[in-house]
This record gives C-alpha cells, structure tokens and sequence, in this order.
C-alpha cells in the first residue's frame, strides 16, 4: 500500500514537474524587433500583449499570435502609453507569480494527497501492522526462537502439516481446527509461537490486537475483521493472529454491558468469517488471552476456537534454555552460573528473563565491563524484583533502621525453620525505590503442587516480620510496614479455605463459585487462623530469640546478607 501510493505521489510531481517546464520553456522563441518598428505596429492597434520581462526587453504578443522581443525604453511613461494604444501590459513578475502560486499548489496537493493516503490506510496500518515483507520472510522466526514450551510446540506441529498441505487433510475428510487459542500469563511467548506456526509454515503473518477494537462506532470493528480475512484470503495461506481476545470476546455478564453493539458486531463478524473458511484452505486464525476465564463460551464451541493450548511460564530446565538463548549471541564470562539463575528466577516469564539479560547488559556497559559478569545478571535480577537501591540513604534514622532490621531477619529466620527447601536468596535493609524498607528475597521450590502444610508455613513467614517487631518492641510499636505482608497472608488464608477446600471443617464448598456472599462464619474462620498463625510463629521466633538477634546485627552491620551469611549464622 505505501509503494503504491508513494508511485502515484512520484507521478503526480512529474506530471507537475513536466507541466510547469513545458508552460516556460515549450512557448514559441520570441524574434528579435526594433523599438521603432514596435511603436509603429502598437500605433497600428496590432499588438496585443506586452510582458515587462526585464530592464532589458520586452515581450510582446501580436494580434495575430507572433512573439517579439523588443528593447525596454525604461521610461516611466512607457506603460500609459501602451495601454492608450490597446495592448494589455504585464509586469513579469505576474509570470514569476504564477510560477510560485503553480509550485504552491503542487506542494498543496501533495501534502493533501499523502494526508488523505495516511488516513486511509491508518485503518490499515493498524489492522495488519506486521504484514510486511520481513515478516513474510520464513526466517523470520521459528521454533528456535521459542526456549521451552515443548508441549504447546508439539500440539500444534499437525497446524503446521496442515496449513502446508491442506489437501492431504481435505482428502481423507479431516476436519482441522480453524482456530486455535493460546493462553497463559502475560509474557510467556503467545504471539511468538502464533509467529513461529506461519514462519514454520512457512505462510504470512497478520496480526491484530482485539484492544484495537474497543471504542470504536458501530460497524468499524467488524468491517476491519472482513478486511483482515480478505487480505489473508488474498494470500491464500495465512496465519491470522488475534491478541487480547478477551477484548472482543468476553462473557456477556447478564444485566450489565448488555446492548454493546459494536462488540457483539466485531465478534460476530470474526465467527462468520472463521466458518466461511474451506476445508482445504490453509488458513488458521490463532487468537492469544492472558484471561481464559472471561472469554465468551461462543468462541469456543467447534469450528471455532476449539483447540486450547496453553503456553504457561517456563520452569527450571525452559528458563535456562530463555536465558541461554538471550545471553547467546552476547559476550559473556565464561563463569557465569546459568543454573543458579534458573534456579532463582522462579515465577518470571520468558518476557522478564528476556528483560533481565537486557538489563544486565546495560548494566555491564555502564560499568564499563566488556564482558556481561555474574554480578550484573544479579544486580538485574535483583533490580527487576524489588527496584533500584536508595542511593541517599543518610535519611533513615537508628530507631527505623533497627525495626526494619528485626522485620526482616523475622522472616529469613521463619523461613530457615519452617520452610528449609526454600532458599534466602537475600535478605537486606537497603532500602528501594519502590518503597520497601528492606525485603527478603525467597525462592521456592519449582513444584507442581503446594501442600497444605507448605500454604500454612509460608503464611506463617508473612506473619514473622510483624512478629520479630511485637516480640522486640512491644505490642503498642508495632509500624505499618507489614501492609503488605498482612495483604498477601490474607490472600492466602481466603484461598486455602475457598479455592483449596483445605480447612477440615468447612470443607469443600466454595462461596463464590456458587455466588454466595461471603458468609460471617468464613469471616470468623479467615480470622482464628490468622490469629493462631500468628501466635504460633511468635512462639517460634521467640524459643529462637538469640539467632533473630544475631542475624539482625549482623544485618544492620552488612546492610544486605545472602544464603550462605545466613547459613552459617544459623549453623553457630
Ligand atoms: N519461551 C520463550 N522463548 C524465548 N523468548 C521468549 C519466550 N517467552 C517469551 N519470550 C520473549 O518475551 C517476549 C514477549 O513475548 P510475547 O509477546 O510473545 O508474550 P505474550 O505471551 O504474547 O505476552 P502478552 O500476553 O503480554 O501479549 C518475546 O518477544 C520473546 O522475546
Ligand atoms: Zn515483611
């Protein structure tokens, strides 16, 4: 579209172009004419026109058409003169003007013409925003740019055969899914592996995002969906990939957002379109949500998205391989422990390890190092999951610095004696950008499944910090800093009653699957188990009130302490 429309905008120019050097140069030469013989044919009434062209000549156009140049007099009567005897008399510059208002209406229309193409195809800019060549390019990306993600790679290989050779499928009566749905948490690689299948495929790549089709007036959103299939249509073999399609396809929740005619229009156009496909056309509608559980049970009813593929966050062995694959094509020191890392990047997304060894590398540059070196794959890490380090840090006085302190070492010790498979990876009083006064980073396991007994220790490490500060400093100065703490324990206490039907006495029902309130007997419940959590770790931490105070003075004396610090601390 933009080579199309630049070629038109080049022809238009020329055509001024050649317009303009044709009304200047392709007009007949004048012949030369003395003054004299002028003033006769003027006095003759047979001279028409007389251009000023200069101080040095004049035109002059007869009657019968002829051109004449004769010497300009130069005097000031000359004009009234001419125009007594009946010629019209020009000053040149009316030429030059006509030039200038020419030039000016070209660069006018030009602009106009390219504004007008830019709005017309916005539309279309939007819509199909990585249809280019490089994107069509096969090389582009395929299953090599995807670390991990083995399973969803596996279960879409026969989408790949199928879009290749859709006829094989076709004659043998297969019927092959027409939409396929990745979901997962943000960031774990949906639209890379939607990229993948057409560069595997070898086929074109259009992308949308369902977002782009919110607020728009009625009818827009689904005429851009018909363009989109017409244009893959176009190339016969296509992946379609839809983003955020929770977007245009949620649940219709019933008395609200009903009458949401430009949604319903928008989805409904992509169902028509995905069932007016034939068996034997290669194209497959791949769409990607973050939010499975919002999405509209119409779209995923056969023939519609009806394949489901989850793309969850990497474990421990897809991590090593995301961060082996970005620190790759990077110069690294060769001691660099890739395992640690996988290791402690629990939870992260292939996005954020991506992210971390991008920060390293910055910061590497910063500091001037010509090689990316364990510290900054730390630093980063470090600064992803808590923010940057207070650099100004002479604001703090003692008496914060200690409760911090005591906070913290509360939940590093908790964790020490409750949950041992897990591991500290830092505990530290450094205070962070984002508002922490200190934080522990712990790592847990990579397990498929929590326990009971896990869910219950690890609340009870939420719990530790505000009770190392009551244990130490008494009941009426305990500080607000265990906010977040309180928030995240509550969370977990709620679910491990509701999601997890773990409590022996209220059993397996869940209040808001079935749509029921909250009832005050759940309330009563969430509370006592929080109370008794938190007796019970206050007794903890108080039988082993020596090693709270020795970590927290070696902490307010190191200001940060990792694994082994604390190890041995604890092994005294
Ligand atoms: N398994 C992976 N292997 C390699 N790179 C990955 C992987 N997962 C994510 N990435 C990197 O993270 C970036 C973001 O991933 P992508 O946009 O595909 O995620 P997404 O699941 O579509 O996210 P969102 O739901 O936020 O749109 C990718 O461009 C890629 O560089
Ligand atoms: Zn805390």
């Amino acid at each position: 579209m933009k080579k199309y429309s630049f070629f038109i905008a080049v022809c238009i120019f020329f055509l001024f172009t050649i317009l303009i050097v044709g009304y200047l140069y392709l007009q007949p030469e004048p012949k030369d004419m003395s003054y004299p013989t002028f003033v006769a044919q003027l006095e003759k009434g047979q001279v028409k026109e007389i251009i000023i062209k200069n101080d040095t000549f004049l035109e002059v156009k007869m009657k019968d058409h002829s051109l004449y140049q004769v010497p300009n007099p130069q005097s000031e009567s000359m004009k009234e003169y001419f125009l007594l005897n009946g010629a019209t008399v020009k000053n040149n510059k009316v030429n030059e003007n006509l030039i200038i208002q020419i030039l000016f209406m070209t660069g006018i229309l030009g602009i106009g013409f390219f504004s007008y193409k830019k709005v017309m195809s916005k539309d279309k800019i939007q819509l199909i925003d990585v249809n280019n060549q490089k994107e069509k390019n096969k090389s582009i990306c395929s299953f090599d740019h995807i670390a991990g993600n083995e399973e969803a790679k596996h279960m879409v290989k026969d989408i790949i055969d199928f879009i290749k050779d859709p006829d094989k499928y076709a004659k043998l009566g297969a019927k092959m899914p027409r939409g396929i749905l990745l979901y997962g948490p943000p960031g774990t690689g949906k639209t890379l592996m939607a990229k993948a299948i057409a560069g595997e495929s070898n086929v074109p790549f259009y992308a949308v995002s369902g977002s782009d089709f919110v607020q728009m007036y009625v009818g827009v959103g689904a005429s851009r969906i018909r363009q989109l299939f017409k244009r893959a249509k176009k190339s016969q073999k296509a992946v379609i990939f839809i983003d955020e399609i929770d977007a245009i396809g949620k649940k219709r929740s019933p008395g609200l957002d009903q009458g949401n005619d430009e949604r319903d229009q928008t989805l409904n156009a992509l169902l028509t379109e995905m069932s007016g496909f034939h068996d034997n056309e290669g194209i497959v509608v791949i769409a990607a949500t973050n939010r499975l559980d919002t999405l509209d049970e119409a779209l995923l009813r056969p023939g519609r998205f009806d394949r489901l593929i989850e793309i969850g966050l990497p474990d421990i062995n897809a991590r090593h391989r995301i961060l082996k694959l970005y620190l790759e094509n990077k110069p690294m020191e060769k001691d660099i422990d890739l395992d640690k890392l996988a290791r402690e990047t629990v939870c992260f997304s292939g996005a954020m390890l991506e992210n971390l060894v991008n920060e390293a590398a910055i910061l590497a540059a910063n500091q001037n190092s010509i090689k990316i070196q364990q510290k900054h794959l730390d630093q980063a890490f470090y600064h992803i999951i808590a923010g940057n380090e207070k650099k100004d840090r002479s604001s703090i006085n003692q008496e914060d610095l200690s409760i911090t302190a005591y906070h913290e070492s509360g939940h590093a010790l908790a964790t020490k004696l409750l949950l041992p498979e897990n591991k500290i990876s830092k505990v530290t009083i450094i205070p962070s950008t984002r508002g922490y006064g200190g934080f522990n980073i712990n790592i847990p396991k990579d397990r498929l499944y929590k326990t009971k007994q896990y869910i219950l220790n690890d609340i009870k490490v939420l719990l530790a910090g505000r009770a190392a500060e009551e244990l130490i400093f008494g009941s009426e100065n305990i500080t607000t800093g265990a906010s977040n703490d309180i928030e995240k324990a509550s969370q977990q206490i709620k679910e491990y009653i509701m999601k997890f039907g773990m409590d022996g006495e209220l059993g397996l029902f869940n209040n808001d699957a079935a749509n029921l309130n909250a009832d005050s007997i759940l309330l009563e419940k969430c509370r006592s188990y929080m109370k008794n959590l938190y007796k019970e770790v206050k007794h903890l931490l108080n039988t082993n009130i020596d090693l709270l105070h020795r970590i927290t003075k070696e902490l307010i004396a190191k200001e940060t302490l990792n694994e082994e610090d604390i190890q041995i601390l604890c092994e005294k």
